[in-house]
């Protein structure tokens, strides 16, 4: 017998042994009744069977991925199984499959060759020796694949990427899906940082940004069972299609009820708004769709979502209330009738005094109330009924008008004082700062908020003055916050998000190449950085991408190379593909031409392809046409909620974060990717998994057409 058929046999005996463990277990946890009593510690009980039986029954199928052989110094060697879900034996004493959360599963992750292999565990520094790493594929109980990533005693350290490129290799559907047999070393130290820091990562595209945040999160509900929860942990996401994409990977990781929401739904939560004002994609649709050209020389001030996402917003909004506290209490005494006074001064001691510790809005609710108790007092020394239902009757009036002297403290009367929209008896207290605001911004904004009209680009503002003046809600606060995409954040959002989260614990995930939405988002890591104290955040960088073959990955890096002169280039995984293919298709012949490639590209194993253009219009035209000529496709626009898979038509603005087995790109021309639009062609090139094909006009943009791209791009032609 060879060293693959004996591996292969002593892990088939293996995994029957660990199969007919689980299937005791699960045959004594069900053979116990199911508790419904009113009994609390038994209620538990039952609780913690039900979560255990749950975790066996997902476990069944496939119990553990990964083999490690590990020497712990002064101990015996001992094979670890790791898998998804830990497994106890019988006794609940040793463990049969280690979660691959737990401390000594990092190795897994980490080792990559040599005689020092260590991990931190809660007593410390464990230092030992790896004799074998192995990755074990097991589909639905049976074992399907043995693959070794390292042997000690084989000739050498042989740490290869064999069985990731693999992985790589299969086919996708419509959903992101967990990588914990394949997790990559920059990624596991990305996963398992310490809760209590701003983490912000740069990864290319491809990189894994996405995934690994999902896992970060399981990593951190494991690890810190006892301090957060998971309906506390919020993931932000451009879109609600993106979240549809993203929402297998947690359940299959055993984990649930993560909050997962675009910022402005989030934000109209919280202020309580009628409407969520529009999250993007209709702006997007009209800055690609025309109007913007020419717009990318506009100086950052001149932009309102550059200018409303800067923290220079936020100091002019300081300056604006910095007086606010000082004028809210109204001039002069109150007399709720004649003869009876309570002097302001007393009213100043209440609310700078007493209640200081309080938020405004609050202190100004407590004050009113503690007048109204006031009077109720001044009331009971009223001698006679007929003087007392007189005096009650006025102090009604008086108190009711008094309160109204005491400025509107909501996030919406404030902002609108900023920006000139006054009410008669408005805040005395809030300064003007309309010259330290740009001048088109100051109108437009203005002239929409007397309207009431809210844009997405408002709204870190609104939060902002609202957690200044309000307290923040228990039930609001999360334990960690991710944010995906976090390019087109601007620093401004994620700073009011910081008063929302505890110990600054968050996941800004991004790619500064991926950034299309010139008018707002961040230019610079800096940005970011710079909201935090140094000791209170960590960057990291992801380079190497696991989406793409290595053909696709070397035409796009030189996409961003020539059209952008950027230095954020992917290094691939060594998996080598088809060519990219270049086909020219304009004119008459351009229909056609996409119906073919189409052909081609379907006519293989793929389970998802895409069609990208360069505007929504475009795609509605493109969609309309095929649909015409009996193909089964999906109209993707910024408005849908679910990704279906399959065939997808859609602008390549909105198809960020998604991936496709076949990419087709149409109308790579100079007209439809300008000198300024390198980036997202970058972007739709870098969709693709297996197959990116580009159809042109007659001039493709010149930095598409580079003297290199022979080695990975072919010209192809399609009979029309
Ligand atoms: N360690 C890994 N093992 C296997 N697959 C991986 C690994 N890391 C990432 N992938 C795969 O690479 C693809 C890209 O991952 P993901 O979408 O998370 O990347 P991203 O950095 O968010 O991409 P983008 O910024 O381009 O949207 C996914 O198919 C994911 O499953």
């Amino acid at each position: 017998m060879d060293d693959f058929q004996s591996a292969y046999q002593e892990e088939k005996a293996r995994l029957d042994r660990t199969l007919e463990e689980i299937d005791q277990q699960l045959k004594r946890l069900r053979s116990i009744p199911v508790y419904t009593g009113q009994d609390f510690t038994e209620q538990l009980l039952e609780e913690n069977r039900e979560s255990q039986r749950k975790l066996l029954e997902q476990s069944i199928h496939e119990p553990y991925f990964g083999r490690l052989d590990f020497e712990e110094q002064g101990r015996r060697k001992t094979p670890l199984y790791i898998g998804k879900v830990g497994v106890g034996d019988q006794d609940g004493k040793d463990p049969i499959v280690i979660d691959w959360r737990a401390p000594v599963a990092s190795l897994f992750y980490s080792f990559t060759g040599g005689d020092d292999a260590s991990y931190v565990a809660p007593e410390g520094l464990i230092e030992g020796l790896v004799y074998l790493k192995r990755n074990i594929v097991i589909r639905k109980g049976i074992l399907d694949r043995v693959v070794d990533t390292y042997n000690r005693d084989s000739d050498g350290p042989a740490v290869s990427d064999e069985f990731l490129v693999y992985r790589l290799g299969e086919n996708k559907d419509n959903r992101l899906r967990d990588i914990v047999s394949t997790i990559q070393a920059e990624q596991d130290q990305i996963i398992r940082a310490a809760k209590n820091t701003a983490l912000i990562i740069q990864g290319v595209a491809g990189s894994g940004k996405t995934t690994v945040a999902l896992h970060r999160l399981a990593f951190l509900l494991y690890q810190y069972k006892e301090q957060i929860k998971a309906e506390r942990l919020v993931i932000f996401a451009p879109n609600h299609m993106f979240i549809d994409y993203i929402s297998e990977v947690l359940p299959e990781l055993g984990v649930g009820d993560i909050q997962q929401s675009t910022f402005s739904d989030w934000a109209a939560k919280v202020l309580e708004l009628d409407e969520v004002p529009s999250d993007g994609s209709e702006a997007l649709s009209r800055w690609f769709d025309g109007g913007a050209k020419g717009a990318e020389t506009w100086q950052d001030a001149e932009l309102p979502g550059r200018f409303k996402g800067s923290m220079v917003f936020k100091e002019i909004i300081d300056a604006a209330v910095s007086m606010l506290e000082s004028g809210c209490v109204p001039e002069g005494d109150f007399e709720p009738w004649e003869g009876a006074r309570l002097p302001r001064k007393e009213i100043l001691v209440w609310f700078e005094g007493e209640y200081r510790h309080y938020p405004v809005a609050r202190r100004k609710e407590r004050v009113l109330a503690r007048i109204h108790r006031w009077i109720e007092m001044e009331l009971k020394k009223v001698p006679s009924a007929a003087a007392l239902k007189d005096r009650k009757k006025k102090a009604q009036q008086r108190e009711k008008s008094y309160a109204k002297k005491w400025p509107e403290l909501t996030p919406l009367s404030l902002y609108r004082e900023l920006f000139g929209i006054r009410k008669s008896g408005g805040t005395e207290g809030m300064v003007d700062v309309s010259d330290r605001i740009p001048a088109g911004i100051w109108k437009d904004t203005q002239a929409r908020l007397k309207k009431n009209a809210i844009k997405e680009e408002d709204l870190a503002a609104l939060l902002y003055l609202y957690t200044l003046i309000n307290e923040i809600d228990g039930n609001l606060t999360f334990d960690h916050v991710v944010i995906d995409e976090a390019q087109d954040f601007a620093p401004f959002q994620v700073h009011v998000l910081d008063r929302f989260v505890k110990g600054h614990s968050f996941t800004i995930l991004g790619d500064l190449s991926q950034g299309i939405h010139y008018y707002k988002g961040v230019r610079h890591w800096d940005e970011m950085k710079e909201l935090f104290r140094p000791d209170e955040n960590a960057y990291f960088a992801l380079t190497r991408s696991y989406r793409s073959t290595m053909e696709i990955i070397q035409f796009a890096n030189e996409i961003l190379e020539r059209g952008v002169g950027a230095d954020l280039l992917a290094v691939p995984v060594f998996r080598s593909g088809e060519p990219v293919r270049l086909l020219e298709a304009d004119g008459e012949k351009r229909l056609a031409l996409i119906r073919k490639a189409l052909d081609k590209v379907l006519g293989g194993s793929f389970r998802t392809a895409a069609v990208l253009t360069r505007t929504m219009r475009e795609a509605e035209e493109l969609y309309a046409a095929l649909s015409e000529g009996g193909l089964e496709a999906n109209l993707i626009n910024g408005e849908l909620t679910q990704y279906a898979g399959g065939v997808s038509v859609l602008p390549v603005y909105l198809s960020k974060g998604l991936e496709f087995d076949a990419v087709i790109v149409t109308d790579v021309d100079q007209e439809h990717y300008g000198p300024k639009d390198a980036k997202l062609l970058y972007v739709g090139c870098t969709r693709a998994l297996h197959e990116l094909w580009l159809l042109h006009g007659e001039r493709l943009p010149d930095y598409v057409s580079g003297d290199k791209a022979s080695e990975y791009a072919a010209k192809v032609s399609l009979e029309a």
